[in-house]
């Protein structure tokens, strides 16, 4: 058998893919599939104070911590952005940012307006930003029900504040409109292959064509 190969050294920078949405609209679904689908894309698992849905897994959806913990983490600088949101902290840890960049590997941020916005100062050169919109409010509201996670309560509350959400849509690079997961799912896959593709992220793009033309 022959002796495992070392990896080919790696020969772009890492994307920040970050994906935007008015809740419900479909980000947490289209994430798991790309990841699943790439496995050269990590995944930033925030930290929050909101309570934990039926379903969703402790490091694998949010880190939850209480308010306390939250307060600690800001003092400690651990966020590389944190924000409000429907009445909760939310916050995107620096550590597994630093290391899945260190590893060679994208990574994608489920985060709102306001972390895009903190995230693109921080580190803006290789943030791709996209949008998800839902086909019409109607169609919005009938898949916070559907989910099946939020009392009548929070998805009023959600569905009040997804036009607010909705207006920050020209703030980011790539609009798409999820009207069909696998379709949606089709498209951020192609803009990710074409922003891997870019000449700037390519680091061995000088010596590849020196050495192409002899120079
Ligand atoms: N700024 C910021 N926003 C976050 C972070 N994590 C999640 N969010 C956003 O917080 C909002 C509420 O998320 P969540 O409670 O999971 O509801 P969902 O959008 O209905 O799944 C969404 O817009 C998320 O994108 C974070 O680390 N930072
Ligand atoms: N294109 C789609 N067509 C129909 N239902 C969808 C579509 N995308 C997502 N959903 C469903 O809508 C609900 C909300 O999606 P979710 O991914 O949780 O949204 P978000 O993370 O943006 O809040 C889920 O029940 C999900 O299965």
């Amino acid at each position: 058998m022959d002796a495992p190969t070392e990896p080919p050294p790696r020969q772009r920078r890492g994307l920040l893919i970050v994906l935007s949405s008015p809740s419900g609209a479909g980000k947490t679904t289209i994430s798991r599939r790309l990841l699943e689908a790439d496995p050269d894309i990590a995944m930033s698992v925030s930290a929050t104070t909101r309570p934990k849905r039926p379903g969703e897994v402790e490091g694998r959806d949010y880190i939850f911590v209480d308010d306390a913990a939250f307060q600690r983490m800001i003092d400690g600088s651990e966020f590389v952005e944190w924000a409000p949101v429907f009445g909760y902290r939310y916050g995107t840890p620096k550590g597994a940012v630093k290391q899945a960049l260190r590893d060679g590997r994208d990574i994608l941020f489920d985060i709102d307006w306001q972390g895009t916005q903190q995230l693109k100062a921080a580190m803006g050169e290789d943030l791709v930003s996209i949008f998800l919109l839902p086909p019409s409010m109607e169609e919005l509201e009938r898949r916070l029900r559907a989910r099946g996670t939020d009392s009548d309560s929070v998805i009023s509350d959600r569905m009040t504040r997804a036009a607010a959400e909705i207006s920050h849509w020209p703030e980011y690079e790539y609009v798409l409109v999820n009207h069909d997961v696998e379709t949606c799912l089709q498209q951020v896959r192609a803009i990710v292959a074409a922003e891997r593709l870019k000449k700037d992220r390519q680091t061995n793009l000088v010596a590849s064509v020196r050495a192409l033309t002899g120079q």
